[in-house]
């Protein structure tokens, strides 16, 4: 957690235990039919998304998904961490999975949009077994001293990085790429929840 603080991100390995790793896995093998096909609603935005990144994206709800209740309750204790250590004020989440086929990438950015800023740390739990550095994907990171810092996407690694502040992409992947991708959401109780 210091790391997050001070260094804006933080990589931290086995962070979700083999059962957890199993079913997340089970679900993402049983719903990657429909996130396949998902993403090409409006013929627009799919071009644009097309040149800036090659993943697909499946949303994941609470309420729906509640066989991965052991990830809900995981979630829970890290924003728990996070709002008493690095004194933030985490409420809220939205959490996709996602799958970059062969020659997927994502552009470097920074995951808080224009007009939009109640995402407040980034969070991504990769699901791939037996990853080799010749398959590419790597996250890239841009750190505080503008280094170039390259993150393999291993099973139960997890990263946490500030999403306001730290540049990043994913390299060109030569192979299937999963992952659990998401945000913490600083959320003003007024608004009510938005998801999950
Ligand atoms: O999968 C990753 O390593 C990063 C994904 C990402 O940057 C995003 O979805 O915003
Ligand atoms: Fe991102």
């Amino acid at each position: 957690m210091d790391d997050l603080a001070e260094q804006d991100y933080v990589v931290i390995d086995d962070f979700i235990d083999n059962n957890l790793y199993k079913e997340i896995k089970n679900f993402l093998f049983e719903n990657i039919d429909v996130f396949d096909r998902a993403g090409i609603g409006s013929l627009n935005q799919h071009t644009i998304k097309k040149n800036i990144r090659g993943d697909k994206t499946y949303w994941l709800n609470k309420e729906r998904d509640t066989i991965l209740k052991d990830f809900w309750n995981l979630l829970e204790e890290t924003k728990s961490t996070l709002n008493r250590y690095c004194y933030l004020s985490l409420s809220g989440q939205e959490f996709h999975l996602a799958h970059y086929p062969s020659g997927g990438y994502y552009k470097r950015h920074l995951d808080q949009f224009e007009g939009r800023n109640n995402r407040m740390i980034s969070m991504i739990i990769y699901l791939n077994d037996n990853w080799e550095t010749e398959n590419g994907g790597q996250l890239e990171i841009l750190d505080k001293n503008k280094k170039l810092q390259l993150v393999e996407p291993i099973a139960k690694r997890c990263v946490l990085f500030k999403s306001d502040k730290v540049p990043h992409a994913v390299l060109k992947s030569f192979k299937d790429r999963y992952s659990l991708t998401g945000w913490l959401l600083y959320q003003p109780t007024s608004l009510g929840p938005l998801l999950g």
